[in-house]
């Protein structure tokens, strides 16, 4: 069979498997004893996994940190060193109720399981609806389909999420579970604002990040070949952190000085990880490290992620962030980052060495002029100079000069970076909010990290909220 055949072949496996809406699970309750193709790993990824151990006996492990022992000095200095190293750590003694813990494991259980329809209905690859199930969210982008199934619940939006939107099989436990763990997302935030020399206060009210979460319920269905496929491919988490419940199965890798390292479960402990956004503004004090999850045969597995993204909210503009740089390669960083005039301080305590020695940026300078200038321009033109200031951004990100005048970029660089601009879908009283604010997503590796520019004086970029953003196109 030619490539472009079998190319051929292995979309119209996708399609059918995307259309029986039923996932993963769907096929091994149809009793399949083998993998499917489109589940297959790439051989060289799989043949340089067998050179390296699977299961790795290393005497590697994560560090597990008692909430509730010793002195809170103490606390913040284990949560900045492992959060420095691993970008994860578990956390035992949290206030989390065990009988709550269990109750969303089994209510996540509940629904995998439970009736086929109401799965059906749900199934969409939306990311962004409140409410979704799907397996599998960039299906026709990777080159290998997980041996997963998720069920996602958005609050992203102020107050937007209608809480009869979630199954009812799962849904008092599910609302449960998210307020007690924004409690601790809450108090985590201040440990993580001591461990950057912050005020307690300082990320919480800075980013309002536990105010806007996604819900993600996993199922991992015990698989008849776990060395050819993987419950969850390696990747960083988009989110400002990410807590995570998993069961007693085992799965959950961590990449540690190049080696995968198990997240061993441990009974009643909750898995803390920085996610990208947290990287990029404490300019990778805090890692947002790669992980992946093998598939098992002994499963299945249920795991619970809560990922605090941050609201898509006007309330975001307050805060007057200034985002004038960032940088995607390892380590990704904010290169340039400050919280308005007069107020550089998360800028002053994670800036580089270099940034520092630049206070004023050039880049931004210019930004700022052009915006004043184009105050009151029409929102066409905003949006081009929105997209000046994001090529702008990459540039620095890539250490170029920039002039607004001159081209300012290279076509291939724009190729890498895709730019998406969506107008914001605010509604409200106040009909021109959307003439004054610009969600824009920046997108790369089908993940994105949104950002909204508002246009008010003074005028900020905002981060908004990141995001996988490879469901909202290339469907085929
Ligand atoms: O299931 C797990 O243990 C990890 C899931 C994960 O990494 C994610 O949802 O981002
Ligand atoms: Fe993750």
């Amino acid at each position: 069979m030619g490539s472009g055949e079998s190319e051929n072949e292995r979309i119209r496996e996708l399609k059918d498997f995307d259309s029986t809406k039923l996932g993963v699970k769907g096929l091994v309750d149809e009793g399949i004893q083998s993998v499917p193709n489109i589940f297959i790993r790439p051989p060289e990824e799989l043949s340089q996994e067998l050179n390296c151990k699977r299961h790795p006996s290393s005497g590697f492990q994560i560090p597990v940190i008692d909430l509730e022992s010793g002195r809170r000095e103490e606390i913040v200095s284990q949560i900045l060193g492992t959060s420095s190293e691993w970008g994860f750590f578990q956390v035992v003694n949290h206030g989390i109720p065990a009988g709550l813990l269990d109750g969303v494991m089994e209510g996540t259980r509940l629904f995998h399981e439970g009736d086929g329809e109401t799965k059906k209905e749900l199934y969409s690859r939306d990311t962004r609806k409140q409410v979704n199930f799907c397996s599998n969210y960039d299906l026709y982008k990777s080159r290998a389909a997980n041996w997963r199934d998720t069920l996602t619940v958005n609050n992203l939006f102020d107050g937007h999420l209608d809480p009869n939107d979630i199954p009812s099989i799962c849904r008092d436990v599910a609302l449960e579970y998210t307020r007690h763990m924004k409690k601790l997302g809450d108090m985590l935030l201040e440990l993580l604002s001591l461990a950057l020399g912050l005020n307690p206060n300082y990320l919480k009210l800075k980013t309002e990040c536990t105010r806007g979460w996604s819900l993600v319920c996993h199922y991992y269905p015990a698989c008849p070949g776990p060395e050819l496929t993987l419950g969850a491919s390696s990747h960083s988490d988009p989110s400002f952190f990410t807590l995570l419940l998993q069961d007693q199965i085992g799965g959950l890798q961590v990449l540690y000085q190049n080696q995968w390292v198990n997240v061993q479960p441990v009974p009643g402990a909750l898995v803390v990880n920085i996610g990208d956004i947290l990287q990029m503004i404490s300019n990778g004090k805090l890692r947002s490290v790669d992980h992946r999850v093998l598939a098992n045969c002994i499963g299945p597995r249920i795991s619970v992620a809560l990922f605090f993204t941050g609201l898509i909210s006007s309330a975001k503009f307050q805060n007057n962030w200034v985002l004038v740089g960032i940088k995607f390669e390892e380590p990704k960083t904010v290169l340039e980052f400050c919280s308005g005039p007069g107020d550089g301080r998360l800028a002053d305590h994670c800036s580089t060495e270099e940034t520092r020695r630049t206070k004023t940026n050039p880049v931004a300078e210019q930004v700022f002029a052009m915006l004043q200038r184009e105050k009151n321009c029409k929102l066409q033109r905003k949006k081009s100079i929105i997209t000046v200031i994001f090529k702008a951004l990459i540039l620095m990100a890539h250490d170029k000069s920039f002039s607004h005048d001159s081209k300012p970029y290279d076509e291939e660089e724009e190729q890498e970076l895709q730019f998406q601009m969506t107008e914001n879908k605010e509604k409200g009283e106040d009909t021109n909010a959307m003439d004054r604010s610009i969600a824009l997503t920046l997108e790369k590796n089908h993940r994105g990290i949104s950002f909204a520019l508002h246009l008010e004086t003074p005028p900020t970029i905002c981060l908004c909220q990141s995001f996988r953003t490879h469901t909202a196109k290339a469907e085929p």
